[in-house]
């Protein structure tokens, strides 16, 4: 893969709840500091993102509650359908992602992408064992040999820091840092190009998600997958991300390298996210 093109090209990525009237977008927004649209109340859950990312990059995605943050992944993990906008993946040749039929959907999903979501309940079948998780995605992408999968499954367990003798054991027995170690570990099983990872340690205890962060940080360097982050906490963006979009009501309202963005801030509002951090 080419390091210089993106692995994803994001633009005007659009989600409306309700229906919109013909000038909800300029009625919401920072500006107004409010994502719902005063003639018809329809929520502006994001509108007009755009970004690139590389290959082996890690894109932070910050801001407060309800700025839109988790609406960016999960529109472009398919949980929830985008109102407008486009999205180009590269080992997709098909165009546009967002418009993409059900099948072609699932397909990318399955095979090229992974997500871990804040509620493991969200991410884990409660049902199965740690390694039934793993083996559920492998199966979704086609992968049919028992013997491999268990293998796989055994290796990604040991990857993530989970016992591999815990491998038949569900995870409701597991504690939550496990629990997102599991997560992670079926996120990744099928070799993505693209991670998603929303929220990922906000239900931890402090300690916990250090532990965490470090697992997802050293197998980024090791296997030099591309992620998008989505967090309210800054020193999480700090720790994990190469870039950084700030967003606000809805908007992507500051967006550049971490480090300046963390130094530097333009927009007002990234300034009280970091004057808050200090
Ligand atoms: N199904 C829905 N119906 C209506 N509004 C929704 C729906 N889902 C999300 N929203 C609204 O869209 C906006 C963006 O939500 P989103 O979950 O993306 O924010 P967020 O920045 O990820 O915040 P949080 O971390 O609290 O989830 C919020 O105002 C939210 O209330």
């Amino acid at each position: 893969m080419n390091e210089n093109h993106p692995l994803l090209r994001v633009r005007n990525l659009t989600k409306v709840y309700g229906e919109p009237g013909p000038e909800t977008l300029e009625r919401t927004g920072p500006e107004v500091n409010s994502n719902i649209c005063p003639d018809t109340d329809a929520i502006v859950a994001c509108a007009g993102v755009s970004f690139d990312l590389y290959p082996g990059e890690v894109l932070g995605i910050v801001g407060e509650s309800g700025s839109g943050k988790s609406t960016v992944v999960r529109t472009l993990y398919f949980d929830i359908e985008a109102t407008m906008g486009e999205a180009l993946f590269r080992p997709y040749e098909g165009g546009n992602i967002l418009a993409a039929s059900g099948q072609q959907k699932r397909h990318i999903r399955n095979h090229l992408m992974g997500m871990v979501y804040q509620n493991p309940r969200d991410g884990l079948n409660f049902r199965f064992s740690s390694g039934g998780n793993i083996a559920e995605k492998l199966i979704m992408a086609e992968h049919m040999h028992v013997g491999r999968i268990r293998e796989r499954a055994a290796f990604l367990l040991e990857k993530t820091e989970v016992p591999v003798q815990r491998m038949d054991d569900p995870p409701a027995s597991f504690s939550g840092g496990m629990q997102q170690r599991v997560q992670i570990a079926k996120a990744m099983a099928n070799n993505p190009p693209l991670l998603f990872l929303d929220e990922v340690t906000t239900g931890l205890d402090v300690s916990v998600q250090a532990k965490v962060l470090d697992l997802i940080r050293e197998l980024q360097q090791e296997l030099g997958i591309a992620m998008i982050v989505v967090s309210h906490d800054l020193s999480v963006i700090r720790m994990l991300t190469d870039r950084t979009l700030v967003m606000k009501n809805g908007r992507v309202v500051e967006s550049g390298l971490t480090d300046q963005v963390l130094q530097d801030p333009q927009h007002a509002y990234s300034q009280l996210l970091v004057s808050s951090l200090l």
